[in-house]
């Protein structure tokens, strides 16, 4: 058993937005940290981003200790084999099952039996991604928000036979990462991706059928109902590859036409154009 004081070390696979994201606010929170990711050009991206968004929330005053010291806590690898001293496994590489499920079959052959694994998938049952191991009390749904260096929340999913121990220390581990936490029952989408997508979707419905353009549908919602940023910003932001995945999670799981994928979505990540990690999505960037 890994009380919450006993782990010294998280394992984050996957360096991409939210894998980087995740590493920084572990190190933030004091813990030893390893990133893993297939191609060491993408840690080194990573890490130059955590080192930019140090430097913002030290020079604003939103952490005291060094920048430097932090990132001294995070060790890069593309093996993982590397990971077997990690008390902690947080996945989050591509919203793919079978690429998670093959990920988390080989970690459970290597990694020692305490060790809990979470998944910081956006939609994939929490159930499914565990029967690829022989620990499933000991696996969890651990969602953060992107950015996760600024959201405050984490949607903390139980499968169904995570232990109540494992809960609880996902909980406490993420409050101790500065997140407050909600619980959602394993159903597609969760709580926060069940709402948030089917809205993106609509907009993409919006534009396809052409009732206004791009910028008019984002001045409309952003203005209109304050939120941050409109639906296609946002989706460029969070990747449109990721909002189409998770729109098929829901359509396919909960069967209900209104769920079905927006074919102009679809159309843009068949383009190869995911948003603003690729350069191109709705924008240019
Ligand atoms: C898909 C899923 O599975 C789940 C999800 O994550 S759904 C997506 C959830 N996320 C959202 O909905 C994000 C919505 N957007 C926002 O909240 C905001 O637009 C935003 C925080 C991303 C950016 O805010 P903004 O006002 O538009 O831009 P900007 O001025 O650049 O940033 C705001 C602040 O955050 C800071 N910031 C943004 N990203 C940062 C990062 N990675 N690190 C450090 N600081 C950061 C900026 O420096 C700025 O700080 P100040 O206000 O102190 O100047
Ligand atoms: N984007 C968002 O707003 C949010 C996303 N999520 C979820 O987080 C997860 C990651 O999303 P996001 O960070 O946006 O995606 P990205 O595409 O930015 O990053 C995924 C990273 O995983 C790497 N990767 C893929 N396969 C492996 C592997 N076998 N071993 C190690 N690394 C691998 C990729 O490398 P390479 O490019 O070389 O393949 C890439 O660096 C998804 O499950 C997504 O649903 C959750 C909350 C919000």
């Amino acid at each position: 058993m890994a009380l919450t004081s006993q782990i010294k070390t998280i394992a984050v696979i996957g360096a991409g937005q939210m894998g980087s994201g995740i590493a920084q606010v572990a190190a933030q929170a004091g813990f030893q940290v390893i990133i893993c990711d297939n191609r060491s050009e993408g840690l080194n991206k990573a890490v130059q981003g955590i080192e930019k968004s140090l430097a913002k929330l030290f020079e604003k005053g939103k952490i005291d200790e060094h920048p430097p010291a932090i990132l001294g806590r995070i060790k890069k690898t593309t093996q993982l084999s590397d990971l077997v001293s990690a008390d902690f496994i947080i996945e989050a590489i591509h919203e793919n099952e079978a690429l998670k499920k093959e990920i988390f079959s080989q970690l459970d052959k290597i990694m020692p039996a305490h060790v809990t694994f979470a998944s910081n998938t956006s939609s994939l049952p929490i159930t499914r991604l565990a029967s690829a191991t022989l620990r499933p009390q000991q696996f969890i749904g651990m969602h953060f928000m992107n950015p996760v260096p600024i959201m405050g929340l984490v949607e903390i999913i139980r499968g169904h036979s995570t232990s109540n121990e494992t809960y609880e220390i996902t909980k406490l581990l993420s409050e101790k990462m500065g997140k407050v936490t909600v619980c959602s029952q394993d159903y597609p989408g969760f709580i926060v991706n069940r709402i948030l997508m089917p809205m993106i979707n609509e907009a993409f419905y919006t534009l396809m059928e052409g009732i206004a353009n791009a910028e008019d549908i984002d001045a409309g919602m952003k203005l209109g109902t304050n939120q941050p940023m409109g639906p296609l910003t946002l989706a460029d932001f969070i990747g449109l590859d990721t909002c189409y995945a998770i729109m098929k999670v829901l359509h396919d799981g909960l069967g209900d036409s209104k769920y079905r994928p927006c074919p102009l979505l679809k159309k843009y990540v068949d383009a190869g154009h995911f948003g603003k990690k690729t350069g191109q999505g709705v924008y240019k960037y």
